[in-house]
């Protein structure tokens, strides 16, 4: 089993560069589909599980998928399926994007439900009522959901009832090839759907209004294929600040967009951070102990879900009593158990958590339950006494590129233990078969 090992007490400084988004680079990849003409490049495309699993998913569509130092080329002249299989969508949920791009291409798509997962439920309707206004007919079996129309979809008025990010990517999609004009109300508004629209009117797609609560998307005939360079990733830029502040450090985060992480350091200045932002990233200097703070989670641009873990780590080493409030996803404190093995005190009620601060905080062996909770244990770690051991990398894999040197090039002492490949364990092995056979001879 791969395990990260983090020996706290150390302060971090120095400069760590912040990778392409994940969220950015997932749905960039499935609007690559619309291409029909030409190849599309994707530069700053990050290293990670999740892109390995899209890219992949596109290979079973019949894509031809070239992935190389951080650059993606994706030609989608030739799609030959319009289903994906289980084992992947399985794997991450921001496989269902692939739904819009292929409904509107190819007329058809089937695509098996993505499920809940351990943040929450997780309902795709919001996706599925903009592909029915669309005049997609919706079918449901067999745990696939089926989607096609005859001819092209057309332009419609949809009002989301959340503002979901994958819905709005999505419908977005999809209604770039449709007839007429389609109108998103209710739109989220997070830099990825800018990006994405971006990457989209690029490829000569008409999208307007994005980053705002009412996107407008007139439908073209056909979308080609174009280079783009991914928006740097704010979530892992953030995780990277944090650790500056934990660790009462001095850290640069080269990349990071200070626009694109207004709560986050809002929030963070409120607990007496000192955050320097310039125009090639932020600089976080942190003396302790900091302040305690009240925290909603929120859509974009409020404080987001995905650094909700991470804070809460920050605020269970500051001086006094905070309040989260998670208001995005209905079980996003799975963490906090983790957090209670290495003596963090925190009391979940519902939405809420109640965290005390001043915790001197201890290492121990923990779980990451999803993603951002394993970031948030390594975060823990770093101030921990001792040391602080958590499984569950196969979480952190999929939205944290090199984490282990990313911290240790900071200065922190945190390792990562992978089991040897079977095979290599065999051929090591070996010799000692050889002379014991020999022995027996
Ligand atoms: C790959 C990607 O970009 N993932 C991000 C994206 O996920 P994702 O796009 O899945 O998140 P959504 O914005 O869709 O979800 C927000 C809320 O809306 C609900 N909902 C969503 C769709 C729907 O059809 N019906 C419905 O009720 C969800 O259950 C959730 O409570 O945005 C989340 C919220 O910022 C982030 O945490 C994820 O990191
Ligand atoms: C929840 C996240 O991602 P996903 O939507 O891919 O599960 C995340 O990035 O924190």
């Amino acid at each position: 089993m791969s395990k990260i090992i983090v020996r706290g007490g150390k302060r971090l400084t120095g400069t760590v560069k912040v990778s392409g988004a994940k969220n950015s680079v997932l749905p960039i990849i499935a609007a690559s589909i619309l291409g029909e003409e030409g190849e599309s490049v994707i530069h700053d495309a990050p290293p990670l599980d999740d892109v390995l699993t899209i890219n992949r998913l596109l290979e079973t569509l019949g894509i031809a998928v070239q992935y190389s130092n951080e650059t993606i080329r994706v030609n989608a002249e030739k799609v030959t399926k319009t289903e994906t299989p289980y084992e992947l969508v399985r794997k991450m949920r921001a496989s269902f994007l692939v739904m819009g791009p292929l409904l509107t291409r190819l007329g058809h798509a089937r695509i098996a439900l993505p499920g809940g997962c351990a943040i929450g439920t997780r309902p795709i309707d919001q996706h599925l009522k903009g592909f029915e206004a669309l005049g997609a007919e919706i079918g449901l079996g067999q745990g696939y959901i089926e989607a096609k129309v005859d001819g092209r979809l057309k332009g419609a008025k949809i009002y989301l009832d959340v503002a979901s990010v994958g819905a709005t990517q999505n419908i977005m999609m999809a209604a770039t090839l449709a007839q007429g004009t389609t109108t998103i109300e209710n739109a989220a508004k997070e830099p990825e759907i800018v990006d994405l629209a971006n990457y989209l009117n690029a490829m000569g797609a008409v999208v307007r209004g994005a980053g705002t609560g009412v996107i407008r998307i007139e439908g073209v005939e056909k979308l080609r294929g174009v280079k783009h360079t991914v928006i740097p990733d704010r979530i892992e830029a953030g995780t990277y600040m944090i650790a500056g502040a934990i660790t009462g450090g001095d850290v640069y985060v080269e990349g990071a967009i200070a626009d694109h992480l207004t709560p986050v350091i809002s929030k963070m200045e409120e607990m007496g951070v000192t955050v320097l932002p310039d125009e090639n990233g932020i600089r976080v200097v942190a003396e302790r102990p900091l302040r305690a703070v009240d925290v909603k989670t929120l859509p974009y641009p409020g404080f987001p879900t995905d650094m909700q873990s991470q804070m809460m780590a920050l605020l269970m080493v500051s001086e006094g009593t905070s309040i989260m409030t998670e208001t995005v996803f209905e079980n996003r404190y799975m963490h906090v158990p983790e957090f209670e093995n290495m003596r963090g005190q925190v009391k979940v009620d519902g939405r809420t958590a109640i965290v005390s601060g001043g915790t001197k905080l201890v290492g121990a062996k923990v779980a990451a339950t999803d993603l951002r909770a394993g970031a948030a244990l390594i975060l823990a770690g770093l101030v921990a006494d001792g040391e602080t051991e958590v499984t569950g990398t196969h979480h952190i894999d999929r939205g944290y590129v090199d984490i282990a040197s990313k911290f240790g090039n900071l200065g922190a002492d945190v390792t990562r233990i992978d089991p040897q490949p079977v095979q290599e364990e065999i051929e090591e092995a070996a010799p000692l078969f050889a002379s014991v056979q020999s022995s027996l001879a």
